[in-house]
């Protein structure tokens, strides 16, 4: 038997098993679920597990939470992921979990990327607080309990650069021209979305960023009733450069498999070449703070 050594970015395609979870606001429950995705995604021979947003603990009750919720080094429920990734050598996209944070009380909305020996690759922190009013629905402050991340993470992986963000960043498409124009090949999106939201939104949002970055992308999402009262959306997406929907999970909770051909990035972005075809403008009334303006 020989060993091929492969340099990074040669991979041409990725089997990626993506979960749909209605995650339960205890890590112990979580844990379980994970255990099994994970065993479940190695037997359909996986190279990387997606997890949504608060795969680890859907709670919006904080004082509950904090009995458990710590720094990344003690986070059980990271701690359990990344003892799976290695039993199993899946590399694990963790969605996120809350975690304790540098910023007084707020926890951080913390995303990781596992490597198949269990070793955290990347973190990224939620950057954009889902600080709204919605139709329907009732207002939601995400930052009155979390803090926001300040920093755009690009992993660098075997299969390429993946770009990391989490649920409510979506809607800041300069953050994947960022990471496209950096080289990515896989957003990640992962999320929790609201009811109101995901009927209206989420579909289009998920393929205008695959499509307007020549990017896959991938968004595994919550989906349900929780048992902290929260109902989210489902619909977890796999979407390829072209904007084609590879895998719609719908209302399943579980696991799709689905093998990534990733050749068809650079295919999609040579035959619409946007990246490079962009332009620099001039634009008077504002140009250098057109990311701040009020509505
Ligand atoms: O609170 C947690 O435990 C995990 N975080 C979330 O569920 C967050 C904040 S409430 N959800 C979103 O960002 C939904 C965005 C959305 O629905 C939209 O952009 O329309």
């Amino acid at each position: 038997m020989t060993t091929t050594t492969v340099a990074t970015n040669d991979h041409a395609t990725i089997r990626l098993a993506m979960a749909q979870m209605c995650s339960s606001n205890t890590h112990v429950r979580n844990i379980e679920i994970v255990t099994s995705l994970a065993a479940e995604a190695h037997a359909a021979g996986a190279d990387l597990l997606a997890l949504p947003e608060a795969s680890g603990m859907v709670n919006k009750d904080v004082a509950s939470a904090r009995l458990s919720v710590t720094d990344e080094t003690r986070d059980p429920f990271l701690a359990a992921c990344r003892e799976l990734a290695a039993k199993y050598g899946l590399w694990i996209h963790t969605g996120s979990t809350p975690l304790a944070g540098a910023d007084g009380g707020r926890f951080s909305n913390a995303s990781h990327l596992i490597d198949g020996s269990g070793v955290f690759v990347a973190r990224y922190d939620k950057i954009h607080l889902f600080d709204v009013d919605l139709p329907g629905e009732i207002s939601r402050r995400e930052s009155d309990r979390y803090a926001p991340g300040g920093e755009a993470v690009l992993a660098d992986t075997p299969w390429g650069p993946f770009g990391m963000s989490v649920c409510y960043d979506v809607r800041f498409p300069h953050l994947y021209r960022d990471y496209a124009h950096a080289g990515a090949r896989i957003l990640f999106i992962p999320s929790a979305f609201a009811m109101s939201t995901g009927e209206a939104h989420w579909a289009t949002l998920l393929r205008a960023r695959a499509i307007e970055n020549g990017c896959y992308v991938v968004a595994a999402a919550q989906c349900g009733h929780h048992d902290d009262g929260r109902e989210t959306w489902g619909q977890s997406m796999i979407v390829d450069p072209w904007g084609t929907v590879v895998e719609d999970m719908g209302k399943r909770i579980g696991l799709a498999v689905a093998d990534l051909d990733l050749s068809l990035v650079l295919k999609t972005r040579r035959s619409i070449p946007s990246l490079v075809n962009e332009r620099d403008y001039s634009f008077e009334p504002d140009a250098t703070n057109r990311r701040r303006q009020t509505a």
